[in-house]
């Protein structure tokens, strides 16, 4: 990354994350702005920090209180390497506090603390919020419970809250700022402009990031990483992410490139030969399947705890990409020892830990099969191109590489398959082909409607749960399945589709109508948060 990064040196944003929810939208605003941006764990070390020469240091918000004994701190000599390099620092909630406490001053748990959105009064004449359109009064949003209430000594407070709060302060000649308000949110009124007076005018950075460097920067990456005789192997699945990442390295390294398509007996209906034959047709990259489904279901045989679940796939995962490995050496001499896999910034933030060394402060939400699911002792090294970007980048990355939009537009699916879309045993009766019938129909109908390319994704859920039902006359006791329909940006929020009730009910008779199993259908009206997009 430090390689990719090093072309935009004097250009560059590092953001620590002290694990707010909100880290990597700020990572995405700055990028949006045109500016290159890397986000490290909170925990990294100075010379980590430093590798990538950054104009601007962003500390993020978290969950922790800065005096509480232990919560996560700065590097030593942090302030001492930003003032003699003339970065500017800028703390976002906890990193405002952080500032406040490393520096001297005081902060302290507010009598009342304060979510959702405030109104705010920048200063006139403050470095932070300049004289122009942003000096009056501004709509943002806080969240947090701690309030500084001594500044340290050269410091002034830029904003206040309507209550007289301090919203954000600065110290212009040390180059230090701080805002309580999150302004990376969309529910900040003014937020990106907020934004682009810290990056352009205060930090004076020039925008010259585009999403194309960063093709032709990971293509450079590729080759330096996988050597000019070597081999490597790619997981793919056919989704978005290993359909561009397959691309981006094939590109770089040709037919020294070998694809694998594991069919882990977790897939939807006729979803292998579908697979394969648009490989052909549309892709033109060579794709081996190699059918592991009794080893997957084998192994997953009574399992029924959603992490266990997780661990025992990217175990079984990295099996089929051991014995396919061996398969190349014996065609082609040469064992690959890299592994290219489709891995996005969301399936790394939620296996934790995030990019980087060392564990961050946020919490694992759930270990996705290729990141916090694989196992510790595997061979293959990891060539993850797309490690540092989100889905809706990915995708224009795709469209610059030429990926026919069939791929792009593809729902999102996960790695473990129908197992995280089956409540527990995922071998129990006939969870597996009831749910394949389902999911068939629910995305059937989509496409009839036209739905199809609205929604983020959608699937159906298997409940290992039977009820009473009254079909041909007839008392059933038979399955409920739940039906769930997403629109998102990046997967790491996402809020239910609100279908049109005459569209639910022609679904719900449909699959009731041809699917034996199943005579209950319920709809999932959660968003994320609460809820996970999938189930396990
Ligand atoms: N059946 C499979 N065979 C081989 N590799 C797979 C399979 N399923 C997932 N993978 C690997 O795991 C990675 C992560 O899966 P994920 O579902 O997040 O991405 P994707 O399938 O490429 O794209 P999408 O999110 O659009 O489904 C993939 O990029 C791919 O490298
Ligand atoms: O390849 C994957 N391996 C996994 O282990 C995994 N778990 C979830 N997902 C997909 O990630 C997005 C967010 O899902 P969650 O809200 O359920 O975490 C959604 O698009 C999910 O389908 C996974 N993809
Ligand atoms: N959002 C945040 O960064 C919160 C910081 C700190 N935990 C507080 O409650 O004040
Ligand atoms: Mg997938």
């Amino acid at each position: 990354m430090e390689q990719a990064v090093s072309k935009h040196r004097g250009n560059v944003v590092v953001v620590l994350d002290f694990g707010s929810q909100y880290t990597h939208l700020i990572t995405r605003r700055v990028r949006q702005l045109g500016v290159c941006s890397v986000c490290l764990p909170g925990t990294v070390p100075l010379p980590t920090i430093t590798s990538y020469a950054p104009s601007l240091v962003i500390l993020s918000g978290g969950p922790h209180s800065v005096h509480e004994p232990g919560s996560p701190s700065l590097p030593p000599s942090f302030f001492e390497y930003t003032a003699t390099h003339q970065i500017t620092v800028l703390g976002i909630c906890y990193g405002l506090q952080l500032i406040v406490k490393v520096l001297g001053g005081h902060v302290k748990p507010a009598v009342s603390q304060e979510y959702g959105r405030m109104d705010v009064l920048p200063l006139s004449g403050s470095r932070l919020f300049g004289d122009g359109p942003l000096c009056t009064r501004l709509s943002v949003w806080m969240s947090h419970g701690d309030e500084a209430v001594k500044l340290p000594d050269g410091f002034s407070i830029a904003c206040k809250s309507l209550q007289g709060g301090i919203a954000a302060i600065e110290n212009p000649s040390l180059g230090i700022y701080g805002l309580q308000f999150h302004p990376e949110v969309t529910h900040t009124a003014r937020g990106t402009e907020i934004l682009k007076q810290i990056l352009f005018n205060v930090s004076e950075i020039t925008a010259d990031w585009k999403l194309q460097d960063v093709l032709q920067e990971q293509l450079e990456i590729i080759k330096s990483t996988i050597g000019p005789s070597e081999h490597a192997i790619c997981a793919l699945s056919g989704g978005v992410d290993s359909t561009v990442a397959a691309t981006m390295v094939h590109k770089a390294i040709g037919d020294r490139l070998h694809c694998v398509f594991v069919d882990n007996g977790l897939l939807r209906f006729k979803e292998r030969e579908r697979v394969m034959s648009t490989f052909e047709t549309d892709l033109h990259l060579p794709v081996t399947c190699v059918d592991a489904s009794e080893k997957f279901l084998g192994k997953l045989k009574g399992v029924t705890d959603p992490e266990e679940k997780r661990k025992i796939i990217g175990r079984e995962f990295i099996n089929a990409f051991d014995e396919f490995s061996i398969e190349v050496e014996e065609k082609y001499g040469s064992r690959p020892s890299f592994l290219v896999q489709g891995t996005l910034y969301p399936d790394v933030i939620e296996s934790c830990p995030p990019p980087g060394t060392g564990k961050g402060h946020s919490h694992t939400i759930k270990s996705h099969h290729n990141v916090g699911g694989l196992p510790k002792e595997m061979q293959l090294k990891l060539v993850e191109p797309l490690r540092w970007l989100f889905k809706d980048e990915v995708r224009k990355l795709g469209e610059l590489l030429n990926v026919p939009q069939g791929f792009l537009k593809r729902h999102p699916f996960p790695g473990p398959g129908l197992a995280v879309r089956i409540l527990g045993d995922v071998t129990q009766g006939d969870a597996l082909e009831t749910v394949r019938q389902v999911d068939e129909i629910f995305i059937n109908s989509l496409r009839e409607a036209g739905l199809y390319d609205s929604i983020w994704q959608a699937f159906a859920v298997f409940l290992p749960v039977k009820t009473v039902g009254v079909q041909g006359d007839r008392r059933s006791h038979s399955n409920a399945v739940a039906l769930r329909a997403i629109t998102s940006e990046d997967g790491m929020t996402a809020d239910w589709y609100q279908f049109d009730s005459k569209f639910l009910a022609e679904v719900s008779a449909k699959i009731c109508n041809s699917v034996r199993s199943v005579n209950r259908i319920v709809y999932d009206i959660t968003s994320k948060p609460p809820a996970t997009v999938e189930w396990e």
